[in-house]
């Protein structure tokens, strides 16, 4: 392994672990810290996907540390600290707090934080984050409901998140390519101890980024940053291979949609399919907690649902999401919603289904923890950082593609299936 990362929440994991199959590594995604026995193999660059991104700041820590440590354990030379590309923190973090443990962890004086992803508009001027034309704290991102953002200067919401003092390396100097970008790190460094937010617009600026980057051992952002790091084991002669495969050859068995996201992109691409005729159910946190809303009712609707896919979704808009947070609460409302669909997956898998869409992070972390998936072969790219993965090591694999909330085509749940063999 030359490569390590750990990511704070799985579909975000599968997203880097993605970029980096693109760009040449042989990469394995593993949920949660493997115990010490587990053998990468092959792999050059492995990802650990951890849940750490809404839970109390200490517990985040904790669990990073476990994954980084193993990960050098087992031959990472660099460590990439992967967080969502719309910079998903609470009020607590824990973007700060694991990132300045991971610094001291791995004696970093530096590291650098951008959350840069231009293939899916996220883009990084002057220390704030645009969505699209939006501000970040103008977009839907404002409306998530765990981690609202409402603040796009992330020179400012990261250090309301840490003690380490936080710099920014703008666009100017990141244009002046490698050489520039690496000088602004050595001077930062003379200063102490820093994090830097890097500025980057597209992805000429992220691959300059990753080579003035070559030397650090910590490195922090959204998938993005990774895209410019397999040139330097390239440059080096320590790998050799190219690209994500085309498709994948996955398990026989009936397919079903999981959404849980109430990102704007999944509520259009659930649009998208209802009007397109994918039959759908909707489920509801309240009717959840009241009891109307069961695994069982689910099932029988899908089973009902025939051959081709069938889509259940607990995605609404905010006024509804903030109703149901009001009379349950934002952690109880999620966590009912996901209590749902992992049970729902794991009958699922029991009766015979072995492909899973599902869309959100939380949600992924959910059903893929709910179903004992150990390990994930990347395959083929549906949209960008949404690939298809494979189970490993399992008796009964099964193929799943775990979307970022906001990532995909309107059309995502209706051609995600032409990639399967
Ligand atoms: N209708 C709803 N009301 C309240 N919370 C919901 C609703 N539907 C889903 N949720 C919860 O919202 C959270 C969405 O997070 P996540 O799955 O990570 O999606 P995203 O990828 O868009 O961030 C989950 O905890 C999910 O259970
Ligand atoms: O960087 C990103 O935007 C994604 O990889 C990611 O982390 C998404 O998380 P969710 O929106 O919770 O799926």
């Amino acid at each position: 392994m030359l490569l390590g990362a750990v990511a704070d929440d799985l579909t975000g994991a599968t997203d880097l672990a993605l970029m980096l199959a693109r760009e040449g590594m042989k990469t394995v995604q593993v949920v949660g810290t493997p115990p010490a026995t587990f053998d990468p193999g092959e792999a050059e660059a492995v990802v650990v996907a951890l849940k750490s991104r809404t839970i109390p700041a200490g517990e985040a820590v904790a669990l990073s540390l476990e994954a980084a440590r193993w990960l050098r354990a087992h031959g990472a030379r660099q460590i990439i600290f992967k967080y969502c590309s719309t910079f998903d923190s609470t009020a607590e973090g824990n973007i700060g707090p694991v990132a300045e443990a991971l610094m001291g962890e791995l004696g970093a004086a530096v590291t650098i934080a951008c959350p840069a992803f231009p293939a899916n508009k996220r883009t990084v001027y002057r220390g704030h984050l645009f969505v699209g034309d939006l501000l970040l704290s103008d977009s839907p991102m404002k409306d998530h409901p765990l981690t609202p953002m409402r603040d796009a200067n992330l020179v400012r919401v990261l250090q309301a998140q840490t003690s380490v003092p936080v710099g920014l390396v703008a666009r100017e100097t990141v244009a002046k390519g490698p050489d520039a970008i690496r000088a602004a790190f050595a001077a930062a460094e003379a200063e102490g101890p820093r994090m830097l937010i890097v500025d980057a617009i597209e992805d000429d600026d992220l691959r300059a980024i990753g080579e003035a980057a070559a030397g650090l051992p910590l490195i922090t952002g959204g998938s993005g940053i990774a895209i410019g790091l397999p040139a330097n084991f390239r440059r080096a002669g320590l790998i050799e291979g190219s690209g994500a495969p085309a498709r994948l050859a996955a398990p026989a068995g009936r397919p079903v949609v999981l959404a849980g996201s109430c990102s704007a992109a999944t509520r259009r691409q659930v649009a998208a399919a209802i009007d397109a005729g994918m039959p759908a159910l909707k489920v509801d946190p309240l009717a959840i907690a009241e009891g109307t809303d069961t695994a069982g009712t689910v099932l029988a609707f899908i089973e009902a649902a025939g051959e081709g896919p069938a889509l259940v979704y607990a995605s609404d808009e905010p006024a509804a999401v903030a109703r149901a947070q009001e009379k349950l609460g934002r952690e109880r409302a999620g966590e009912l919603v996901e209590h749902l669909f992992a049970a729902v997956a794991t009958s699922l898998r029991d009766r015979g289904y072995t492909r899973f869409l599902v869309a959100g992070g939380e949600t992924s972390g959910a059903v893929v923890q709910a179903l004992g998936v150990a390990a994930l072969a990347i395959g083929p790219e549906i949209d960008p950082g949404v690939p298809w993965t494979l189970s490993l090591g399992d008796a009964k694999p099964v193929a799943l593609a775990l979307k970022s909330g906001n990532f995909g085509a309107d059309d995502f749940f209706l051609k995600a299936w032409s990639f399967l063999e």
